[in-house]
């Protein structure tokens, strides 16, 4: 079993709110006609990006709070968002797990105005289902869809009142195509697209807007941390062949998908500022077209038999045609080979 992030308790964090640090977020304001963006998990990957790319907005249009669980690692943030920090963004801690610090948080906020949620904050869980315990499942969901799920309450009834407001949510491909080996997590995105495609028709009514963004893989700390663990993780309960099919079939697979159609942490925070600025956001936002073909399976047959026979197929009986196609697209896909074409 390979856990990609963990979870901490609020509490454990003594230098997590230091007068100091408080002190200097809220010097920062958002002025009028500016949008107020609410950002979970800015410590990394693609919630830090999103944090820059927005606080950096030309026409100086957003507020970005960007929180985190653990304030010590606010540096790779504040180095990347440079002069930016104290004008146009601002840092708050939050765990998202944590119902006292949501509260906190939100009520931190002038006039509790948060005219954009980005719920990004998110874990990853690896591995077969026999060697993974009850509790690392239960904070999978706990993370990626309670602690959306404890965000959205919070802001919804004012955004509700104001009618207007737009919660855009780190989905992933998993969330609309299961990937082997990848069970927990999988159903904690699917868990999390059932409950806003409800919620996105009442919401509807109330002029406020739901956006899913569905990245397939993402050059971050998520594959760091896969990587890291993969090398050290031994998987009790497993049988033997279950453990080959997931360390000699799946993990080669799984790298050389990442290698070939990987995105950087800045595509996605480029096309989730287009989804925030599109006069009607779409619902489902997948950022990888690539993707499209594997997602579009499931429609193409509702039996659901396509999109197993053919994943199965791919993996188990075309391993290695596959590690050709796909380095032929990492090919293709590079920028070297685009501006030696363009
Ligand atoms: N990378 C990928 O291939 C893909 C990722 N995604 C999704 O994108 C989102 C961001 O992941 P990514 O940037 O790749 O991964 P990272 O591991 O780089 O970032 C995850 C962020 O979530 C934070 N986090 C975890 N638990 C909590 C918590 N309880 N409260 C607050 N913050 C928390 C982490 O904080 P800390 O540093 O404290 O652990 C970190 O800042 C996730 O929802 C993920 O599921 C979707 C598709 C593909
Ligand atoms: C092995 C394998 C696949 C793997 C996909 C992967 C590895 C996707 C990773 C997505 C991530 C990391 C999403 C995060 O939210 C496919 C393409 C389904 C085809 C069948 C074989």
């Amino acid at each position: 079993m390979i856990r990609f992030s963990f979870k901490a308790r609020w509490s454990n964090f003594p230098g997590h709110n230091t007068a100091a640090e408080t002190d200097s977020a809220r010097r920062a304001m958002a002025s009028e006609g500016q949008k107020v963006v609410l950002i979970t998990g800015c410590s990394s990957g693609i919630g830090l990006r999103i944090a820059v790319v927005l606080a950096k907005d030309e026409k100086k249009r957003y507020y970005v709070i960007a929180t985190m669980r653990d304030l010590k690692k606010k540096d790779k943030l504040l180095e990347a968002a440079g002069d930016t920090y104290g004008k146009t963004l601002t840092l708050q801690p939050l765990d998202v797990c944590d119902d006292e610090s949501v509260k906190q948080c939100v009520s931190s906020v002038k006039d509790r105005r948060v005219d954009v949620l980005i719920n990004n904050a998110g874990i990853g869980l690896l591995g077969p289902v026999e060697s993974i315990s009850m509790e690392d499942m239960k904070k999978v969901f706990e993370t990626n869809f309670f602690g959306a799920v404890r965000m959205i309450k919070e802001v919804m009834p004012d955004m509700k009142k104001r009618r207007a407001g737009h919660i855009i949510v780190m989905s992933s491909v998993m969330g609309l195509q299961g990937v082997v080996f990848n069970d927990v997590y999988t159903a904690s995105k699917f868990a999390m697209e059932g409950f806003c495609e409800s919620l996105a028709v009442q919401l509807l009514k109330f002029n406020v807007t739901v956006s899913m963004i569905e990245p397939g893989p993402v050059h971050t700390e998520f594959e760091v941390k896969m990587m890291e663990d993969v090398a050290k993780m031994e998987y009790p309960g497993a049988d033997a062949d279950t453990v080959r099919y997931f360390k000699d079939v799946y993990l080669p697979s799984a790298t050389d998908i990442f290698q070939a159609m990987g995105q950087t942490a800045e595509d996605i925070a480029r096309c989730t500022k287009k989804v925030m600025e599109s006069s009607r956001p779409r619902f489902r936002n997948l950022t990888n077209s690539l993707y499209t073909p594997i997602v579009a399976l499931k429609y193409a047959d509702e039996t659901g038999g396509l999109s197993v026979h053919t994943f199965y197929n791919l993996l188990f009986n075309m391993g290695p045609l596959m590690h050709i196609t796909m380095n032929i697209l990492k090919c293709l896909t590079c920028r070297c080979f685009r501006s030696r074409t363009v």
